[in-house]
């Protein structure tokens, strides 16, 4: 092993945050940075693959919060860098909800379960909010859903939209559309055009040794006057700084070491933030035999499990004649499916979109089941803070710890879980 490099901070993920905090160090003189990632690749939770000859997002997929007050800073960029994008017309999802023999629920029934719901889920939220943030159980047994149209409404409505229900920062400031990144570049996309004006770029290539790939971190040592970081492989950087882009998964995970310890509130706080495991499941048709159309885009199955394939998006709209359909899972689905064989997942959801278009549709003939809670890397989706802003709990999960910064979507205190909370938070 030759002696260490030594630089002024190393950056510890190269997703969106530790990207956008590393252009802002670069822009501001800071040169000799380094930043390390675990994967191959630069991006982290944004992830695009082929599959059925399209690009499809594994991770985020949509720009949140489009159209209010305060300008998105992704979607800036998005516009900025020409990211081919489609609103993603979410008008008529509460409409389209099948029961398991494919016939869809009448409009009033189906609106008055949503209005109910929203009432609860406001007056749930209402009543944390004067016991400061705390749940004092006042989700009485009778608001709680139980028919299978109740449980789709709430899992749309908690795992989904909660815009209608909690005053959220992205929807209330940065306003209420949302637009489908529909690139073949993928949305990894603008995380290159950010790299291109600081780090060495070619044909699209970051190749600036600086940033170095494939390098998963296991411990970083912390003193008064530096910090040095270990990889698996035994690679040593030093540094007078470091910044801690990985997820809240990743560092309730045992995977990266600190020495000294991490303090006991830093350690609460990060143990305290709950995590959202959030699967897409793409599955790729020999033709189409949905809906489309205007309202058509989004499509609900009602079971009397909650979560079961509950919420499907067909792609017709983000690219035309692919012939693709997505289902979205969430927490003890996701896990399940995740541990699961891909064929029985396949099974399943065959199942589940026989029950809603009959017996003749044709089998899927390609599936795709990404594994975000399994990834050692990710641990997870995003971040959930509890509903009512515990500031203290923000405060100590971002706050640095001597030599040591801490950013990521989890950190962000308006916009946590979302890209551009990412963003924001790494140049913050
Ligand atoms: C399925 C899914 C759907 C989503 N949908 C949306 C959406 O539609 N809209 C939206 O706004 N947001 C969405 N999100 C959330 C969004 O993707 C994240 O908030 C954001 O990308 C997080 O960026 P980050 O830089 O904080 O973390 P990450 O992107 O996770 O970056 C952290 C980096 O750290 C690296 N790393 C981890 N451990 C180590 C280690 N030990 N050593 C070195 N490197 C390490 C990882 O490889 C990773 O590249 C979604 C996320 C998922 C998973």
């Amino acid at each position: 092993m030759g002696s260490p490099s030594h630089s002024s901070v190393i950056v510890v993920g190269a997703g969106i945050s530790g990207i956008s905090a590393a252009k802002v160090l670069a822009e501001n003189g800071v040169k000799d940075l380094v930043i390390l990632d675990a994967s191959d690749r630069i991006g982290g939770r944004i992830r695009k693959e082929k599959f059925g000859g399209v690009s499809v997002e594994l991770g985020a997929g949509w720009i949140v919060g489009v159209g209010g007050k305060e300008s998105n800073p992704i979607w800036e960029l998005a516009t900025e860098f020409g990211l081919r994008t489609c609103f993603a017309d979410y008008t008529n999802v509460r409409y389209n909800i099948s029961d398991r023999s494919g016939k869809i629920f009448p409009r009033e029934i189906a609106a008055d379960s949503y209005k109910k719901a929203v009432e609860s889920a406001i007056r749930k939220f209402r009543n944390q909010e004067d016991v400061g943030g705390g749940d004092n159980g006042s989700n009485s047994k009778t608001d709680s859903p139980s028919t299978p149209l109740e449980l789709a409404i709430d899992f749309i409505l908690h795992d989904f939209e909660m815009a209608e229900a909690v005053p959220l920062c992205t929807f209330r400031d940065l306003g209420e559309s949302e637009f489908s990144v529909a690139d073949e570049r993928g949305f990894d996309y603008l995380l290159y055009k950010m790299a291109e004006d600081f780090l060495f770029t070619s044909e699209g290539k970051i190749l600036d040794s600086r940033l170095k790939l494939n390098q998963v971190v296991r411990e970083i040592l912390h003193w008064e006057r530096g910090v040095r970081v270990i990889t698996e492989d035994g690679c040593v950087y030093e540094a007078d700084y470091v910044i801690v882009s990985v997820s809240i998964g990743v560092l309730q995970s045992d995977i990266v070491a600190f020495t000294p310890l991490l303090p006991g509130w830093k350690l609460e706080a990060i143990q305290k933030c709950e995590i959202m495991v959030y699967t897409k499941i793409f599955l790729k048709f020999p033709y189409q035999f949905w809906p489309t159309g205007p309202g058509k885009e989004f499509f609900v199955y009602a079971h009397e499990r909650r979560g079961y394939y509950t919420f499907w998006q067909q792609m017709e709209n983000i690219y035309p004649g692919s012939n693709i359909l997505s289902v979205t899972l969430t927490n003890g689905e996701s896990k399940r499916v995740e541990a699961q064989a891909d064929e029985d997942t396949l099974r399943e959801a065959m199942e589940v979109l026989r029950d809603m278009f009959g017996p003749n549709i044709p089998d899927a003939i390609h599936i795709l089941v990404p594994r975000w809670w399994n990834n050692r890397f990710q641990r997870g989706s995003y971040s959930n803070h509890p509903i009512i802003s515990n500031t203290q709990l923000v405060h100590d999960i971002k706050a640095p710890v001597g030599r040591i910064f801490f950013t990521g979507e989890h950190t962000s205190d308006r916009f946590s879980g979302y890209v551009h909370g990412a963003y924001l938070a790494g140049e913050h």
